[in-house]
């Protein structure tokens, strides 16, 4: 995990080292991305914690920018930051920067593609590129019916054979008035998640 520079406290001369978490966010096209706001304040409520946002633009319908108190990054950015040979590339500075990464929601388009190593935009570059080393949670969000289509298990497994951990989807009345499994997780149990798996690590890294 990123360590930051230790900053000198004023009650002693010794640096009192902090641990600094970076957790990049990756949002997708599921209506459940309505939840990003709520989701991005809890995570910030977690001490030493800097989050970042990666959108895809299917995902820009569900939530508006204003409410996202940090820095969001989409394609466009992608596209602005690189325009010749010494500029730097976006996604290898976001996958250098996360110590985690919490994709949530997951919606079937993108778990299709990150199954398939398909990097057809900036969220999905940084998962092609990412260090397998870092934790990256994802939180599946569907359609019922699309859940329930048996590609998704089998998606779903895939990624578990990479490494990622799946926070599993929740049965619901989803908002288009299905009943059954294919909501996101609730929040509070991403944010719980999140807080086991960072201080699992830090732990390792004490001992
Ligand atoms: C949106 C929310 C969180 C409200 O509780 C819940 O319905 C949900 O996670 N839905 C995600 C599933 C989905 O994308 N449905 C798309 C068509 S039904």
């Amino acid at each position: 995990l990123t360590l930051s520079e230790p900053q000198p406290s004023p009650q002693n001369s010794l640096p009192t080292p902090q641990k600094y978490h970076h957790v990049l966010v990756g949002v997708t096209g599921s209506v459940a991305a309505l939840k990003l706001p709520i989701l991005v304040s809890e995570l910030l409520e977690i001490p030493g914690l800097k989050v970042r946002v990666v959108t895809t633009e299917r995902a820009k319908h569900f939530y508006n920018p204003q409410e996202i108190p940090v820095t969001l990054y989409s394609d466009t950015e992608e596209w602005q930051l690189w325009k010749g040979r010494t500029d730097p590339v976006l996604h290898i500075d976001l996958r250098r920067w996360a110590d985690l990464m919490l994709v949530a929601p997951l919606d079937a388009n993108t778990l299709a593609k990150i199954a398939n190593g398909i990097c057809d935009n900036l969220l999905t570059c940084v998962i092609r590129a990412w260090d397998m080393t870092k934790p990256l949670l994802f939180c599946p969000a569907m359609n019922t019916a699309m859940w329930e289509h048996p590609i998704t298990a089998q998606q779903v497994e895939q990624l578990k054979d990479f490494g990622y951990t799946e926070i599993p989807c929740v049965v619901k009345r989803l908002v288009c008035g299905d009943e059954g499994r294919g909501a996101m997780a609730e929040v509070w149990t991403i944010v719980e998640k999140v807080k086991a798996i960072l201080s699992e690590r830090d732990l390792l890294t004490q001992s």
